[in-house]
Parts: C-alpha cells; sequence; structure tokens
C-alpha cells in the first residue's frame, strides 16, 4: 500500500522541501466522513484537521471555527478573488473551500494535515499536490447512503436528494484515488484508514 509522501508541487516552491503530509479524505454526502475524522482526531491528535469555509447554513450543535467558518457568499467570493484558498468548490447550493495559509503552514511545520472534501476539490489538490495520499470513502450500497443521510435527519427532501444525486456521480471517481476504503463496519474502516495513513511501507 502506498504511504503518504512528503508534500510536493509541480512548482519550485518551498512546498518542495516540507516535512508535512497533505491527506485528502472524500467521498459521498452521509457515507460517515466526518463520524471517521471524528474518530480518527480523537485516537491521532497529532493530525491536524483543516477547518474549512462554508457559506452553508451552521446545522445545530455545529461550532463556528470548529466543525466550518461559516460566512456569506459575498465574503467567499472575495476571499477566491484575493487567492486565499487552495482550493474551493460549489456543494448542493453552497460554496466550501479549503484556508490556502493554514494548512500550508501547518504542512510546512511538519504536521499530517488532513482535508475532508468533495470530489472537485480533491481533484484540484491533486493537481497542485501530485503525492497528496487520497483516500474514497465509499458506501456499502446506495439504499444505506440513503438511510445514512435520513438517519442524521439534518437536510430537507430537496438536499437530500440533491445529494444521493452527486453521490452516484461521485463513486464513479473513487478509481481516481489511492485508497478505496468500504465503510460498512465502522472499526474495519476506521483500521483501514489508520493503516493508510500509519503503517504502510511501500
Ligand atoms: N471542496 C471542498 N469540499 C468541502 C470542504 N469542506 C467540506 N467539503 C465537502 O462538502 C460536502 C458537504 O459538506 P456538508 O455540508 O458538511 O455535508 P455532509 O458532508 O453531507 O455532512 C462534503 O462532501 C464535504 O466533504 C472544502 O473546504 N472544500
Ligand atoms: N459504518 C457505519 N455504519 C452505520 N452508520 C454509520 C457508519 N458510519 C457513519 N454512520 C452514520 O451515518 C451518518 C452520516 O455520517 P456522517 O459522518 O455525517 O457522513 P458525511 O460526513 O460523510 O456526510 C451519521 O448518522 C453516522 O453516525
Amino acid at each position: 500500500m502506498m504511504q503518504a509522501l512528503p508534500i510536493q508541487s509541480c512548482a519550485n516552491t518551498q512546498e518542495d522541501q516540507s516535512p508535512g503530509r497533505l491527506i485528502v479524505l472524500t467521498g459521498p454526502s452521509g457515507v460517515g466522513k466526518g463520524t471517521l475524522m471524528r474518530s480518527l482526531l480523537q485516537r491521532h491528535p497529532q493530525l491536524y484537521y483543516s477547518v474549512s469555509v462554508t457559506t452553508r447554513s451552521p446545522r445545530p450543535g455545529e461550532i463556528e471555527g470548529k466543525n466550518y467558518y461559516f460566512i456569506s457568499r459575498s465574503k467567499f467570493e472575495q476571499l477566491i478573488a484575493k487567492g486565499e484558498f487552495l482550493e474551493w468548490a460549489e456543494f448542493a447550493g453552497n460554496y466550501y473551500g479549503t484556508l490556502r495559509e493554514t494548512v500550508l503552514n501547518q504542512v510546512r511545520s511538519g504536521k499530517l494535515v488532513v482535508l475532508e472534501i468533495e470530489l472537485e476539490g480533491a481533484r484540484q489538490i491533486r493537481t497542485f499536490f501530485p503525492h497528496v495520499l487520497s483516500i474514497f470513502i465509499l458506501p456499502p450500497d446506495f439504499d444505506e447512503l440513503e438511510k445514512r443521510i435520513r438517519g442524521r435527519g439534518q437536510d430537507s427532501e430537496e438536499a437530500i436528494a440533491r445529494r444521493l444525486c452527486r453521490a452516484k456521480e461521485e463513486v464513479k471517481a473513487a478509481g481516481e484515488f489511492d485508497i478505496k476504503v468500504v465503510n460498512d463496519n465502522f472499526e474495519t474502516a476506521l483500521n483501514a484508514i489508520e493503516t493508510a495513513l500509519f503503517n504502510s511501507n511501500s
């Protein structure tokens, strides 16, 4: 299995010498990425989770600066114009983006930095950082995926339909990723991600 390599970019930038590593975790909405991330962070406090910026409204219980930075569309567009994002994408009617400086600073300081982002953003990251370790989380099947989205009880019918529609497109891209993990049994999936992050030697 492939190990996460030191971050590199095609251009001759400071990132070339960086000792840090960048990991991208992608998969359809409701597959369990957030839940897997929370467990990973609890078990491995040395991981640095990149908090994204979004124009989506906070869900009950979500905390500003912990789950996301929640901002308006006009503010988001200003940040795009200023080049503040390492990557950004529109998903289910909202913008989501990764703050460039925060992530690059953490990588430069030697951290293992994890981005939990959707497919288009993951593709952008792979373009700039070909040596990123990319992980795709798959659902056991679409019925189970729908159950998980509904079970979360956080999304409107319209949002559920949009997420399911996009999920069917997204899973077709799983083959582009270094590692594919089916999140059926939670512990098994978590262990597979841990192996990819910490224990692979080849
Ligand atoms: N490209 C990109 N996608 C993001 C970012 N942050 C979160 N996402 C993705 O946006 C999608 C929607 O996230 P969210 O609204 O929190 O819904 P949920 O993942 O279905 O709970 C998910 O696939 C996230 O992984 C980001 O900074 N950039
Ligand atoms: N392996 C699993 N088996 C059953 N339910 C799961 C599993 N992993 C996650 N879930 C549940 O699925 C729902 C969606 O998970 P979540 O982490 O919010 O997904 P995502 O961040 O990918 O949108 C949550 O209610 C979560 O508890």
